[in-house]
């Protein structure tokens, strides 16, 4: 049987604004080990809400979230920031690479926080990251010399420094043009592939959505596909 890395059970959630308006309705859905899931839905029908809620940023809601195994609601802050540090990387529209860093740098951050490796290990777990997605000569570089899409990719780097357990997404390709996007999309698929790395991203890209293994879609707060 596959091994579920994510599930979700019954999430509402509603914002009180200062009117209550519900946003997620009933939400349940699971993403296996190696499956590369994409999230779409018109513009203000839930999915970036619904990503802070499972990538544990956000706990104002009801139902039942587990990451690997491990059941993530009710759990305090200081272990969500450990949970969310340790087993999700999180790829966004924007890099929020720090500039003033180099590359190298950058992609040992999140593992530098976690502190399971020295420094010396971490340095070297960051550029095996970097030659997986062809960028390992871009490591001394400072982040603001970079273009857009090597950047992404950075990013990207940056959020396999922990082996996380799953990749989400916000429109990692929302601000590329389209070979920058096609690169990343093809880093995605060969992480899928040859790593059995878990994605789940959110996209406005129809191409982007009809090339992964399965799209979720989303319609006024509900999964109406998956
Ligand atoms: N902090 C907030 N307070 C009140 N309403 C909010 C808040 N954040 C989002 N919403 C509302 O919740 C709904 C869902 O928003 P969300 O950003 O999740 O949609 P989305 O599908 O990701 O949209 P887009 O594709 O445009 O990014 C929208 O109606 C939005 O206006």
């Amino acid at each position: 049987m596959s091994e579920v890395i994510l599930q979700a059970s019954h999430i509402n959630k509603s914002f009180h604004d200062p009117v209550t308006i519900p946003v997620l309705n009933d939400v349940s859905m699971s993403v296996n080990k190696g499956e590369f899931v994409s999230v779409v839905g018109r513009s203000g029908c839930g999915k970036s809400t619904l990503l802070y809620v499972l990538s544990t940023m956000d706990t104002d809601y009801e139902g039942q979230l587990w990451i690997d195994q491990q059941l993530v609601t009710n759990q305090k802050e200081k272990q969500l920031a450990r949970i969310r540090n340790e087993k999700i990387g999180f790829v966004f529209q924007f890099h929020y690479l720090l500039n003033e860093f180099s590359v190298l740098r950058n992609v040992m951050l999140p593992g530098l926080k976690l502190n399971r490796y020295s420094e010396q290990e971490t340095e070297h777990r960051a550029m095996e990251r970097l030659k997986m997605l062809h960028i390992d000569e871009l490591a001394l570089k400072n982040a603001n010399q970079l273009s857009g899409g090597q950047k992404q990719r950075v990013a990207i780097a940056r959020a396999l420094i922990n082996d996380p357990a799953i990749i989400m997404g916000d429109e990692p390709t929302g601000n590329l043009d389209k070979k920058n996007g096609q690169l990343v999309f093809d880093i995605f698929r060969e992480l899928s592939l040859q790593y059995q790395q878990t994605l789940l991203i959110v996209t406005h890209d129809p191409e982007f959505a009809g090339n992964t293994n399965r799209i979720i879609e989303m319609e006024d707060g509900r999964i109406i596909r998956q």
